[in-house]
């Protein structure tokens, strides 16, 4: 979204910052648990309210089988906390629901909270992240925070997950395909469909391509034409919303809905330099049909086409002469779809318009864009029309990651894929699995026990740090402690498991990169990271994508990040301490799929977990 006058990044008011609230209206400090005003309510009553305690945000497993996420949901929980405040209908609603024992002076003091005492420190909108380093640490007095964690969370799950699920869809597509979101009827009630459309903007990683085709044979030329291939949408809302530009096609209803071509009453059509009118247009197309029914090398492919459908393309080509694509699966995809699709492509041609191209929404996609393809190429062989081998087709219908790694594995011609269902409804896997917990309290760090390793916390106020190696690919992410000196590039650091002994690694850094940054100081004086538009954080995106080792990016059995392979024998970054030397043994040596932490840390947690955990007696 771009920044307004008094958009995301806002302005000084007094010491707190004004900027537009969350983009749904339903996102208010009730949008969260009961339990959550009972711990309020209670932490009040004990006088705890106003202890400073530390949340980390982080989720546990890379979601679809991946080893890796897409960050996204930031702004908006930026703007909520921005504008985080009861009204007084609120405070009356949360009246009548806790207990009548609740004393008055607890709604005296929500009346007078907001986030001033609050600092969010987040990994950057867009950042491609890993389990278990948190995402956003949010700091503040015990209640307010304690408020804000179901919000939070779920701002942040739905959207990290469904821009990861388009992220996955993009990669397998493959750069040069366009990509549209189709999923708006299908998404989770109105704020899916919206949401899915923002962050699968997001998480679309194809850069800006310039792609060339070669036209003009008949001339001797060749023409350049270049493409600008972005993510588009279909959502008309979103595309208002957040400028995300907007595409999209027509449906079999159109087709179905025409008889026969003497429903078209205005047949008449300018050529697109304005200089001239073909004032039968239904007929040119006509002759067009014929021409092509009698051509050399299509002769044979088809015979009478539907004559409803041929009325429907050249209805809708007199309404879009400069963007007509019709949908040519409604009758027979090539008995009729595609043949009156050139018909009126060619009729338009004649008048100076490029037809857009065609949708193919159901049948075998790989053969029917192969076979479309060649009749494309046949017709400008045939009538040397420039640039008609190569108009576009799109394919959609219950498109997956699946489907397009068989279109690929097969071989075929799309140049577009509308992908609906499968995108928006996160279809292969249903949530992220964000959670927040406590880690420190009045500058005691904290910590969760549980019999699963993995769900143990990592306790403290700390730091997060992204280590880069030699090749420019990112190595490792280390915690910290707050206090701890930042690791330097060039010197050696040991990166530990949290809760393997055996597990760690010195790393050499290239480049260490912070991950938390401050984008919500409060009222403090610290700086605040600014909100960039969506466009930039869709590019740190792509960005952050291009630099993951392939390994970590496949579909089948990616590596994990950070588990060393075979390419690591030859590594000089890694040095593995201890006893290891077969590249077995250093394989398992940090094949724990934790994020690590440092020296002083992992004593710490241990610390402290010898410390909380109850000695057991056996009898
Ligand atoms: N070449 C292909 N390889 C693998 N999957 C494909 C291929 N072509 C299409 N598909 C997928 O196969 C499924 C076909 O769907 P379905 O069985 O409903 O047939 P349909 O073509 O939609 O039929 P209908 O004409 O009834 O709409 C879709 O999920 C589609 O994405
Ligand atoms: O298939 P999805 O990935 O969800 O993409 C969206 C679908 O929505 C539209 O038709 P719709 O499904 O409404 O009708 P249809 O199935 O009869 O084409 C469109 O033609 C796509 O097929
Ligand atoms: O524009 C389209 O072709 C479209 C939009 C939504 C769903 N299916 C198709
Ligand atoms: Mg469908």
């Amino acid at each position: 979204m771009e920044a307004k006058e008094n958009g995301p990044n806002g302005k000084h008011s007094g010491r707190v910052q004004v900027m537009d609230g969350p983009t749904n209206p339903m996102v208010t400090p009730l949008l969260t648990d009961l339990y959550q005003f009972t711990m309020a309510y209670a932490y009040w009553k004990a006088g705890k309210h106003h202890e400073r305690a530390v949340f980390d945000l982080y989720f546990r497993k890379n979601p679809f089988g991946g080893e890796y996420t897409i960050f996204a949901g930031l702004e908006e929980c930026i703007r909520f906390i921005a504008n985080f405040k009861f009204t007084e209908e609120e405070i009356s609603f949360i009246h009548q629901t806790l207990p009548s024992s609740c004393e008055d002076g607890f709604y005296d003091y929500l009346r007078g909270i907001d986030c001033a005492d609050v600092e969010v420190y987040s990994v950057s909108e867009g950042s491609v992240v890993f389990p278990k380093v948190p995402l956003l640490r949010v700091e503040g007095p015990i209640a307010v925070v304690q408020l804000l964690e179901t919000p939070l969370v779920n701002l942040i799950n739905y959207p990290s997950l469904v821009a990861t699920n388009a992220a996955r869809h993009r990669f397998v597509a493959g750069k040069s395909k366009m990509l549209l979101e189709f999923g708006l009827r299908r998404a989770q009630g109105p704020d899916g469909g919206i949401g899915a459309s923002k962050y699968c903007y997001i998480g679309g990683f194809d850069a800006t391509r310039i792609s060339g085709f070669k036209g003009g044979a008949a001339f001797g030329l060749t023409v350049l034409v270049t493409l600008v291939i972005e993510n588009l949408l279909c959502n008309v809302a979103a595309g208002k919303l957040f400028g995300i530009p907007l595409r999209g096609t027509h449906s079999h209803a159109f087709v179905s809905s025409f008889m026969s071509p003497d429903e078209i009453i205005d047949k008449s059509l300018h050529s697109s330099d304005g200089s001239n009118v073909c004032e039968d247009f239904v007929s040119r197309v006509q002759t067009w049909l014929s021409k092509i029914q009698w051509s050399i090398s299509l002769r044979g492919v088809f015979g009478e086409t539907n004559q409803s459908e041929l009325a429907a393309f050249t209805s809708y080509a007199l309404a879009f002469p400069a963007n007509f694509l019709a949908l040519v699966d409604t009758y027979d995809v090539i008995r009729s779809g595609i043949p009156n699709f050139c018909a009126v492509a060619l009729a338009l041609s004649d008048l100076g318009y490029k037809a857009a191209g065609i949708r193919l929404d159901s049948g075998d996609l790989a053969y029917l864009s192969c076979e479309t393809r060649k009749f494309f190429v046949a017709i400008e062989k045939e009538f040397g029309v420039p640039g008609f081998g190569s108009m576009s087709i799109t394919a959609s219908n219950d498109l997956n990651e699946e489907t397009l790694d068989a279109l690929n594995k097969q071989g075929h011609e799309v140049d577009a894929f509308g992908i609906g269902t499968y995108l928006v409804t996160c279809y292969a896997q249903a949530a992220l699995g964000c959670v927040f917990k406590l880690v420190e309290i009045n500058n005691q760090p904290r910590i969760k026990l549980s019999e699963d390793v993995s769900k143990v916390s990592i306790p403290c106020k700390k730091r997060c740090y992204r280590l880069y190696g030699k090749e420019g690919y990112p190595l490792v992410d280390i915690m910290t402690g707050e206090n701890e000196p930042p690791p330097k590039v060039g010197e050696r650091i040991l990166c530990r498991h949290p809760f393997n002994e055996s597990k760690r690694a010195y790393v050499v850094p290239q480049r260490v990169e912070e991950l938390l940054k401050c984008y919500w100081p409060g009222k403090t004086d610290k700086a605040r990271e600014d909100l960039p538009p969506l466009k930039d954080i869709r590019e740190r995106c792509i960005k952050q994508l291009e630099q993951m080792r392939p390994d970590h990016m496949r579909r089948l059995n990616p590596t994990p990040y950070k588990v060393l392979d075979s390419s690591l024998n030859f590594h000089t970054d890694f040095q593995l301490l201890a006893t290891t030397n077969s590249y077995w043994k250093r394989l398992n040596y940090l094949n724990g799929k934790q994020v690590s932490v440092s020296a002083k840390l992992y004593d710490f947690i241990h610390f402290l977990w010898l410390n909380e955990a109850p000695v057991g007696e056996l009898q």
